[in-house]
Parts: structure tokens; sequence; C-alpha cells
């Protein structure tokens, strides 16, 4: 564009697009499978009083399939606004572009996980279930985008601040093709099992009612506020015969739920609520309560 005389061009600049440069890292937040998030500050004018962000990265020199999982998740989160979805910041890219980073916004008060276990006093039936509910309108859109999570679980809820929280974290979450109402896995190494539903346990298929079981597991590790010692992890190694070892857990574990064995009803745990939980987790997925009809019985529950 022609400019009048001494007019400056106004340089351009994607909000978006973070200068790795300016990017210092300042402690370990988690580690996953295939990466890790850090906290860092993104200094650019350099006077140390830059925004705190959280970056998930890559362990590997970014191999092909990992860059494309790291690729998918930024394309999800870079379409998801939602009070209860934690903001995608952007993207930052090194070493010549071959490897990209995810920012998102930084909830210095961490996980469900965290959070919880700590603030037990202060938390009564009335704020988890806010919790619960807010867990559920997050989902809810999730799902209207046409996207199956697969990863809820309260260590994947991120605490706002004491009224709210957000999902936090998309790893393993896929979209579903347009025409197909599921989404089939390939390689799973490492899987939440203890989070898992039938179908996903036995044939690798992901439907939206596999999330709403997932968050039926999330609603009971909030309704013992996180202990590790009730962890599902724990109660479930509990309930499976003869306390088989690694690779047997997976078989054991269908066999105990085609049984119809299920989570127990946490302690000082309100009936209304467990039975909520049991809705989530019908063996048949057409059969389970879906996360509008949770949100509804959530707010009846909480007039
Ligand atoms: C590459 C794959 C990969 C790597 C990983 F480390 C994890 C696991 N990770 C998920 C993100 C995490 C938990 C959530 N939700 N978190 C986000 C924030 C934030 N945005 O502020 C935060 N804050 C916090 O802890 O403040 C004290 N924790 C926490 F890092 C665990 C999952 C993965 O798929």
């Amino acid at each position: 564009p022609v400019l009048p005389p001494g007019r400056v061009p106004i340089q351009e600049v994607d909000p978006t697009v973070f200068d790795i440069r300016f990017l210092r890292k300042i402690d370990d937040l988690g580690e996953g499978q295939f990466g890790k998030v850090e906290l860092c500050q993104y200094d650019p004018r350099g006077d140390g009083r830059g925004e705190l962000v959280a970056v998930k990265s890559l362990k590997s020199n970014g191999k092909g399939q990992l860059a494309c999982h790291l690729r998918r998740e930024i394309d999800t989160m870079r379409e998801l606004y939602h009070h209860n979805i934690v903001k995608y910041k952007g993207v930052c890219s090194e070493e010549g572009g071959r490897t990209t980073k995810l920012i998102m916004e930084y909830l210095p008060a961490g996980s469900l996980k965290d959070y919880l276990p700590k603030r037990k006093h202060q938390t009564d039936l009335k704020r988890l279930l806010n919790y619960a509910l807010q867990i559920c309108q997050g989902m809810d859109y999730l799902g209207s985008q046409r996207f199956i999570h697969r990863d809820l679980a309260a260590r994947n809820v991120l605490v706002e601040n004491e009224s709210t929280v957000k999902i936090g974290d998309f790893g393993l979450t896929k979209s579903m093709k347009e025409d197909k109402s599921y989404y089939t896995v390939k390689e799973e190494t490492f899987s939440p099992v203890f989070w898992y539903a039938p179908e996903c346990l036995m044939d690798c298929k992901f439907y939206p009612a596999s999330d709403v079981w997932s968050f039926g597991v999330t609603l009971y590790e909030l309704m013992t506020y996180c202990e590790p010692s009730s962890s599902p992890n724990t109660v479930y190694k509990e309930m499976l015969p003869n306390k088989t070892n690694g690779q047997m857990t997976l078989t054991r574990l269908v066999e105990v739920l085609i049984a119809g064995s299920r989570l127990p009803c946490p302690p000082r745990c309100p009936d209304t609520v467990y039975s909520l939980m049991r809705r989530c987790w019908e063996y048949d997925p057409a059969n389970r309560i879906q996360f509008k009809g949770l949100i509804t019985e959530l707010e009846t529950l909480l007039d």
C-alpha cells in the first residue's frame, strides 16, 4: 500500500505465533508417553514481566507419527471455544520449523488430582457437583464439534479458581469422520484402561458414549476427592481375581465388567450421585445417559 510520507507500515503480528527466542522454561508441569508440558514465560520485551504459558512439546525429535499427533491436537484446540475448555494461545516452531510446540493458557492451581486432596475440607458436595456439571458442559460442547476426548479423567481437568474448572488436555482427542459415529484406534500402548468402557477395551471402538463412561469414573474420582488410596487403579485392582499381573489385567477387567461389577459407592457419596455414575457405566453404549442428560440431572441435584 502506498503510505503518506512519514508513515511507517504497522508490522502485522500474528498473536498466535510465539518466537522461540522469547520462550523461557520455568518448570515442568507434566510428562506424557510421547512428550511433556512445561511452564514457560513468554517475554518478548525482555523485562521479566512476560506472561506465563503452558507449553506442550514432543520428547523425541518429532518422529513423523508423533509430530502428526501433536499437529492434530493443535488443529483440535484452535477450533475449541468454551468456558470449560482450556484456551489455545498459539504455536511456536523451532529448528527451522521442524518441530512445533503447543502454547496454552496456564492454570497455576493445576488439575483436580493435584487440587482436591489439598482442599478436601473447603470443598463441599455442592462444589463437587458444580465441577461435575462444568465438565459435562465442556464435554457436551466437545461432542457437538464431533470430537471424542478418549482421556477424560480428573488428572486432565484443570482448576481455574474454586468455582471454575476446564478440560485441560486433548492428547488423545480424535475427530469423528462425518459419516462415522465412532473412532477405531489402532495402536494403544499405555491406555488409561480403568477409565475405559468395555467397547474400548474389547473392540478398540470409541463412541461419544465411551467418554460418558470415563466421565462416570471422573465423577467417582471427584466424590473421593481424588484421594490416591481410593483411585480407580487401586480399587479396580482389589476387585480383580487373584491380583493378576500387568498384561492379564485387561482380560480380568473385561471379565468383571461383563459380570456387572462396577466401582463401589464412595464413602459419604449420596445414592442420587452414585446412581448417576451407574448410568454412565451401562454395559451397552446405547443405554448410557448422555452429557445433555447428565447436565439436566446435575442441575436438578444442584437446585
Ligand atoms: C505430549 C503429550 C502429553 C504430555 C503431558 F505432560 C501430559 C500430561 N499433562 C497434561 C497437561 C497438564 C494436566 C492437564 N490438563 N497441565 C496443563 C496445565 C495448564 N494448562 O496450566 C497444567 N497446570 C499445572 O499443572 O499447574 C500447576 N497442568 C499436566 F501438565 C499434565 C499429557 C500429554 O498428552
